[in-house]
Parts: structure tokens; C-alpha cells; sequence
């Protein structure tokens, strides 16, 4: 029987687990605050930034939303930066990507104090990653992680694949499959939109994370019998459906999960985790700033 991975059930334990360590931090003083930065209006951000502050009001995180208007001069964006990098009161900082066109995202994700950095992007977390001494390991990736142990499954000596080499999703996961770690240990093989003989490289994996943005694009046909497949893939996708429109992965999901021994869906899947790894690197951060042990889970 194919595991269905309820990435639902997974994010709320960790939630719950949370709490705890959010208790901790209050009593000390510290109530954990997480700002999160818009400059878009892409109805998908806009849906993704008010699901974190439910999640954060659930748990016990301080948010706090800055909108910018996407014609705004770059400047504005950097002072808002520079403004919440100074507060004391702010611990992690997440600014949505993508930012418009005439500002420029690497210089974005530089600007970010790399202690407040909580979804890893800056360089100095990257590279801490890449060394196996992740401050911050990025959310999609690290959830996708916890995912994979819930499943029962050790990727340890597994072959993995990752379609998608983007710096968000397919690089840190890679680099954390590869990272001799719990978690890790995986001879790993990373394939982009220049891959050759792609359904090749796809069937030959045991663990498969598929992030190319590119609806349905990985059908049964491309996984090995019993592989466990990580859908990331969040597509609209025009349907006659109230809100005119539905969300399909990057699996064609029927006939993937006709082959796989576990798979995670679209919606419920990948996506709550990236939610509640962005709510432990809050917590995490906020213990660091103040030197408070958290206990994470
Ligand atoms: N569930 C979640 O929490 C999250 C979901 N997402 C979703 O995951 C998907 C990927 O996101 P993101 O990494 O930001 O996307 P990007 O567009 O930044 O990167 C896509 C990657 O996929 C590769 N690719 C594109 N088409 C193909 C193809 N036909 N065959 C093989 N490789 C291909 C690209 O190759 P190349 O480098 O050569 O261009 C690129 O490396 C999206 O659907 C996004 O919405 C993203 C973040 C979080
Ligand atoms: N700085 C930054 N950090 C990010 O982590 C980041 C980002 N920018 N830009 C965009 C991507 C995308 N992303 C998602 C997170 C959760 C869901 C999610 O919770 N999805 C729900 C459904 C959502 C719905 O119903 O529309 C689910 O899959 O069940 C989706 C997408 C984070 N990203």
C-alpha cells in the first residue's frame, strides 16, 4: 500500500512541539516575533503570508506584516531591512520572494541580518549549510527532511533525486541530502531544465523530490517502483472550480502514487512544513539572539 504523507499532521506535531519552547521564551521575556516583508501582489504570496500569521498567532509568535507597493523604489525596501535588522523586538525576518523586477533579490537577501535570517538565503547561512554547520537550514528543504522520517524512511546509502536546482528549494536539498548527517548520507543527483534523459535519471531514484515548478510533470512512469516521492510543486492551474482554479504539484499524482511506496499531495503536503520550519527557525533564532536554550525538537 502507498503511504500517503500528511504534511498536515506533520507541520500541527510540530506546532504543537513548539510550544514548549515558545513557553520558554516568554518566561524569559522573549516572546518570539517573525516580520514578514511583501512587495507583491501575487495572489499566491498574498494566500502564503496570511496562512503564516494564523500560524503564528496559533503558536505564540509575535508577526508582523510590512507591505510595500511593488512600484515602490528598491530604497524602500532596503530601509524597511535596515529598520527591522535594528529592532530588538524583531527575531526573524522573511522578506517574499519574488521581489519585483527593478529590485534586485540577491542584494535583498544580503541586506538581511544573517542572525535574523530565517529562511537561510543569506550567504553566510548558505554557507554554513554547505559545511554541515547550518544555523538555519531553509524551510522547504528541512521540512521536506522531517517529511521523509515520518515516513519511516532513512535515506541513508538511497539514491536521491532533486529536479530543480533553484537557490530556494533544489541547492539546499541537495546539499542536505548529501551531508553526512541524520537526514543525509544520500548519493545524490540533481537534474534542471539542461538534463538529459531525465525519466532515466527520475527512475532510478529511491527518494525523488520533484521542484521544477512545471505542472504534472513527473508521471508514474518515471518513478521507481516503491520510491518515496516529495511533491513541491504549487500550481494554479485554470479549473472550473469556485475560485477558478485548482493546485497541482509537479506529479501527476494518480499515477505516481500507483507506483510510489510513499507521496506527499498538493495541497497538504510540502507546503504546511515549509509553514512550521519557518516558525522553528523563529524560535531557534529568538534563543540565539538571547542566549536562551530552546530545546528544539
Ligand atoms: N511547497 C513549498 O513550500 C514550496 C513550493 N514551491 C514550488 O516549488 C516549485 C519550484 O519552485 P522554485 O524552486 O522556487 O522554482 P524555480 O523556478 O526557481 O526553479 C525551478 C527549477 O526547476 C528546473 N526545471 C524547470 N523546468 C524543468 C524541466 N522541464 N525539467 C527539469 N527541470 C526543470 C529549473 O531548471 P533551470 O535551473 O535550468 O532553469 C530550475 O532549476 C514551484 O512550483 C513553486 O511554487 C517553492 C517553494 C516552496
Ligand atoms: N522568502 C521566501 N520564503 C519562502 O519560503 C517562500 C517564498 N519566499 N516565496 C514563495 C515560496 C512558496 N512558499 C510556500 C509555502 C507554503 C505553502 C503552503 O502552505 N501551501 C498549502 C496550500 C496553500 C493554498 O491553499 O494556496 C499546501 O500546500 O497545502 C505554499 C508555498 C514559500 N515560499
Amino acid at each position: 500500500m502507498t503511504e500517503i504523507i500528511d504534511g498536515n499532521a506533520v507541520a500541527q506535531s510540530i506546532r504543537d512541539d513548539l510550544v514548549a519552547s515558545i513557553d520558554r521564551l516568554v518566561d524569559a521575556g522573549q516572546r518570539p516575533s517573525l516580520a514578514t516583508v511583501l512587495m507583491s501582489e501575487d495572489p499566491a504570496s498574498e494566500t502564503y503570508v496570511s496562512m503564516k500569521q494564523d500560524d503564528c498567532e496559533e503558536v505564540g509568535i509575535e508577526a508582523i506584516d510590512i507591505d510595500i507597493d511593488p512600484d515602490a523604489d528598491a530604497a524602500e525596501l532596503y530601509d524597511t531591512i535596515e529598520d527591522l535588522n535594528a529592532d530588538e523586538d524583531v527575531n526573524g525576518i522573511l522578506v517574499q520572494m519574488p521581489v519585483p523586477d527593478h529590485v534586485e533579490d540577491r542584494s535583498v537577501l544580503r541586506a538581511i541580518d544573517p542572525m535574523k535570517d530565517v529562511d537561510g538565503f543569506h550567504p553566510e547561512n548558505v554557507g554554513r549549510l554547505v559545511a554541515g554547520d547550518a544555523r538555519y537550514k531553509p524551510c522547504t528543504p528541512h521540512g521536506i527532511q522531517k517529511l521523509i522520517e515520518s515516513a519511516g524512511v532513512n535515506t541513508e546509502g538511497k539514491d536521491a533525486v532533486v529536479v530543480g536546482r533553484s537557490d530556494i528549494v533544489g541547492k539546499p536539498m541537495a546539499n542536505l541530502l548529501i551531508q553526512k548527517a541524520p537526514g543525509g548520507n544520500a548519493t545524490t543527483t540533481v537534474c534542471h531544465s539542461r538534463t538529459e534523459n531525465l525519466a532515466e535519471r527520475t527512475r532510478n531514484a529511491d527518494i525523488l523530490v520533484a521542484a521544477a515548478g512545471v505542472p504534472e510533470m513527473i508521471d508514474g512512469e518515471m518513478i521507481q517502483e516503491g520510491a518515496t516521492v516529495i511533491d513541491v510543486g504549487i500550481n494554479r492551474v485554470d479549473a472550473d472550480t469556485e475560485k477558478g482554479y485548482e493546485l497541482v504539484g509537479d506529479v501527476e499524482y494518480e499515477s505516481a502514487k500507483e507506483v510510489a511506496g510513499a507521496i506527499t499531495p498538493v495541497p497538504g503536503g510540502v507546503g504546511p512544513m515549509t509553514r512550521a520550519m519557518l516558525l522553528y527557525n523563529t524560535v531557534k533564532a529568538t534563543g540565539l539572539q538571547h542566549d536562551i536554550d530552546v530545546d528544539l525538537p
